[in-house]
């Protein structure tokens, strides 16, 4: 019985796919995706390893893959393969000054010990090193190598063929796989906590794909078949993105803010002070900034809405669908989100803003002041019911719409996303589905007040009519 089988302490005997791995151990992807993020609980009972993972007790059959390069992603590697159950060999240049960092579990031992039993070897090397393995290429002959390597800017930019196409134009006899690249040491060892670490892996071998596939699924990531080893270069880009898709957004919305703020500053302070020689610097901090504030939101909201609009507007001019977007608009549909995730982050601003003025020592003094002044001209009772009623539903609304604006948000993220179905997510986020008409057509209303407008257009208060 493979060490596979006693996962959950009962035999599994389900549908598995023959994995082709040395010991023919059955991997079940769903016994053994439901790994915990913590190493120090390996998914194999306790009855078959103590906690220092002894290798004596690790029955043989367990799947054997071998490691090349003993640095710290050899070592995250050994130590999430362990906890998974798989009988790791990890081969250095210098097994006797490297062994005592990695598990007592895995074996490490020279490269051509490592790599002569595993059908999987995981090159866990630069690129420049590549070719020192060269040796071992009658070895390697016929079998996995899992190319794990992520190139620096400049050698992405200075070599045409990617790192996984170099290793396998060195060993023509193997087959090379790419995988595991976009994960960092640290999260390869600490385990995918957030249950959805998606793994990018491409070969020119459906098989191979499959065993890696099947491999990484069993150490708690997912696998996105990303087709022929002529993606890898693709795959070797992904770690070096650095938010591509909030650039854009991100410097609008400052734009944006610098705009708006400069505004309400020329407005709100500089010509007091330049006109009535009044001193209103202190508004800087806060006031200013909670004016500007839900200006960007809302500026920022309606260029999520303008381009489906404009889309639509393209579409009946066309009348057809079936015709490309000219690239600004189709870059602008699909900026939206993060355009919107930014208006919500603004409008979030603006509301802790908006519940902190009253703290101020300003506002305080223009309390007291008040108060003086009404002392003074000896009225007892100041009570403006049509003030009142402004604020309490000026507030009201404003709250409304936050809270609405927050379940656009919780619905952008992709765990929320994951579990609902397409009328679900169509219902909170408006979407391609419903026609745009129905949409568009904004409630009319005579109520001019910034939270007013942000409702009607949502939505979930779309068959709402607030005034
Ligand atoms: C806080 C917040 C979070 C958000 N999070 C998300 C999110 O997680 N995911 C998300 O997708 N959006 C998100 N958005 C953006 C917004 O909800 C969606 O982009 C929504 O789809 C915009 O709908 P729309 O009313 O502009 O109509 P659109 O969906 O733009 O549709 C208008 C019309 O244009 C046409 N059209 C639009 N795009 C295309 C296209 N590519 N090809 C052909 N025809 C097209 C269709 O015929 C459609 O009828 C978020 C917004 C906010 C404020
Ligand atoms: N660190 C990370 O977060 C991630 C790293 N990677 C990739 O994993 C690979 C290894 O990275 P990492 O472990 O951080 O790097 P390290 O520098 O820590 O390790 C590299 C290892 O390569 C081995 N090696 C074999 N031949 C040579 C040689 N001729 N010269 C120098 N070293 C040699 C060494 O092991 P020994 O001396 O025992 O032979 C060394 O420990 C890289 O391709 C990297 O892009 C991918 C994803 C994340
Ligand atoms: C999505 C949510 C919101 C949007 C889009 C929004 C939008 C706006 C806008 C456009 C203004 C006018 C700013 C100006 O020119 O002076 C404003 C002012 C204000 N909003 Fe909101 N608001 C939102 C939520 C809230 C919430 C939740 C509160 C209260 C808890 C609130 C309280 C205020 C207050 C007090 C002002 C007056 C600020 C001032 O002193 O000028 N808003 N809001
Ligand atoms: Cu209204
Ligand atoms: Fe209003």
């Amino acid at each position: 019985m493979a060490a596979w089988c006693l996962v959950n302490g009962t035999p599994a005997q389900g549908p598995e796919r023959p994995l082709g791995m040395e010991g023919g151990g059955n991997l079940d992807p769903q016994s053994v995706a439901k790994m915990p993020g913590e190493m120090d609980k390996p998914l194999i009972s306790h009855h078959l390893v103590d906690s220092n993972y002894s290798l004596a007790e690790v029955p043989s059959e367990a799947p054997k893959v071998g490691i090349l390069g003993s640095g710290d992603f050899a070592h995250s590697l050994a130590t999430r393969l362990v906890g998974s159950g798989f009988c790791v060999l990890v081969g250095s240049r210098n097994p006797k000054r490297t062994a005592g960092l990695f598990p007592a579990a895995a074996q490490v031992t020279s490269q051509e010990e490592a790599v002569a039993c595993p059908e999987v070897i995981l090159v866990a090397m630069f690129r420049e090193h590549y070719s020192s393995l060269c040796s071992l290429r009658d070895q390697l002959t016929g079998k996995i190598l899992v190319d794990v390597s992520n190139p620096t800017e400049q050698e992405h930019l200075q070599y045409h063929q990617s790192n996984a196409e170099y290793l396998a134009s060195l060993f023509p006899t193997s087959t090379v796989v790419k995988a595991f690249n976009v994960i960092s040491a640290w999260t390869m060892q600490s385990g995918p906590r957030d249950g959805n670490r998606q793994v990018p892996i491409c070969s020119n071998h459906p098989e191979a794909k499959h065993t890696i596939s099947l491999m990484a699924r069993s150490m708690g990531f997912t696998p996105v078949d990303m087709g022929s080893l002529a993606s890898a270069r693709e795959v070797e880009a992904m770690p070096l993105r650095l938010l591509p898709d909030w650039k854009v957004p991100a410097l609008l919305a400052l734009g944006l803010f610098v705009f708006f703020y400069a505004y309400n500053f020329t407005r709100d302070v500089l010509q007091p002070y330049v006109q009535e020689n009044k001193n209103k610097f202190y508004k800087l901090p806060v006031s200013v900034v909670n004016t500007s504030l839900p200006c960007v939101a809302f500026v920022l909201l309606s260029l999520v809405y303008l381009p489906g609009v404009l889309a639509a507007a393209l579409q009946l001019q066309r009348g057809t669908k079936y015709r490309r977007f000219p690239d600004w608009l189709d870059h602008w549909l699909q900026h939206r989100k993060q355009i919107g995730l930014l208006s919500f982050f603004c409008a979030a601003l603006h509301v802790l803003y908006s519940l902190c003025l009253p703290l101020r020592r300003s506002h305080r003094y223009d309390l007291v002041n008040l108060a003086v002044k009404q002392v003074l001209a000896n009225n007892s009772h100041l009570w403006v019911e049509e003030e009142v009623w402004r604020m309490e539903i000026y507030i009201s609304l404003g709250l409304l719409a936050f809270g609405t604006l927050s379940l656009l948000a919780v619905t952008s993220l992709p765990s929320i996303a994951n579990s609902l179905n397409w009328k679900e997510f169509s219902f909170v986020q408006p979407s391609q589905q419903r026609g745009v008409s129905a949409r568009t057509t904004v409630s009319s209303c005579d109520h001019t007040g910034p939270h007013c407008i942000l409702l009607s257009r949502s939505p979930l208060w779309a068959s709402w009519r607030w005034c």
